[in-house]
């Protein structure tokens, strides 16, 4: 085992005759939390679905902990970019689904997530209605039952692609805050390199279909981060550099 969590060598995937990954390798060690930034369209939501099991690379290799995907009895916990709440399931009731899915009774299950309804900020509404919430808040209780499940990574889609700017930039901060308390192992796709750069401890660029890694970044700012981080000169350099890499996906 080299100490990474998970690891991508070399992975491609073709959808027919269209190459959606050409060799990508990537890596996301214990405790961190790795972006992948790309333009539309260049595979990043398939490399999840490599990750989750529903797509299967053509040529590479997935590791985690050192063995390959299927031996290796990873779990992956995945969230999506619209919170996929059941809309006829009270808040308490949606949370618990993935742990009752996997067998735990729902009073055993109700207990699991109850203390965590403060700290998602759902205190009070454990028995409103998905619709009964603001896109924020079904937001937190999407990744409330994601998280309750304890898996050994956590995957974002877009988590909070579908909200408005303020809604967004108030869940980056409070799931960085979050994600300092518990350090989740956690990889997040996203188009916006100011939350790439706000949540990440690294930061992969790809390039169009094919996806290729044109860059890696490390970014340098120390945690807890604030909102005012981002207008730092580390980070506004950062930001520039990776939407050049975007722009002109240069290799280095
Ligand atoms: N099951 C599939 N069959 C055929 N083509 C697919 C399939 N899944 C994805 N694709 C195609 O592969 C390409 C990459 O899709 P993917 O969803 O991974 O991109 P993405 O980088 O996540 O895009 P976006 O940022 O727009 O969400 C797209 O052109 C898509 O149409």
């Amino acid at each position: 085992m080299n100490g990474h969590r998970l690891e991508l060598r070399d992975v491609s995937k073709s959808f027919g005759a269209m190459p959606v990954l050409g060799d990508v390798s990537l890596t996301v060690g214990e405790g961190e939390f790795v972006s992948i930034v790309g333009p539309s369209g260049a595979g990043k939501s398939t490399i999840l679905r490599l990750l989750s099991g529903s797509e299967r690379a053509d040529a590479g290799e997935i590791l985690f902990d050192g063995h390959a995907l299927g031996v290796s009895g990873a779990s992956f916990a995945f969230m999506p970019q619209r919170d996929a709440l059941m809309p006829w399931r009270r808040i308490i009731d949606n949370t618990t689904l993935g742990l009752e899915v996997k067998g735990m009774s729902r009073k055993e299950a109700h207990a699991r997530v109850a203390p965590l309804f403060e700290p998602f900020g759902l205190a009070g509404f454990e028995h409103h209605y998905p619709a009964q919430l603001s896109g924020g808040m079904r937001q937190r209780a999407a990744l409330l039952r994601t998280v309750v499940q304890e898996q050994d990574m956590l995957l974002l889609d877009e988590p909070f692609g579908a909200l408005d700017a303020l809604t967004r930039t108030q869940l980056q901060e409070w799931l960085q805050e979050m994600w300092a308390g518990h350090r989740w192992t956690a990889l997040l796709i996203t188009h916006d390199v100011r939350e790439a750069v706000f949540l990440s401890d690294r930061i992969y660029v790809l390039s169009p279909r094919p996806a290729r890694v044109v860059a890696e970044f490390q970014v340098p700012l120390s945690r807890p981060r604030r909102l005012a981080d981002l207008g730092s000169a580390a980070a506004r350099a950062i930001e520039t550099d990776i939407l050049e890499r975007l722009l002109h996906h240069q290799a280095i």
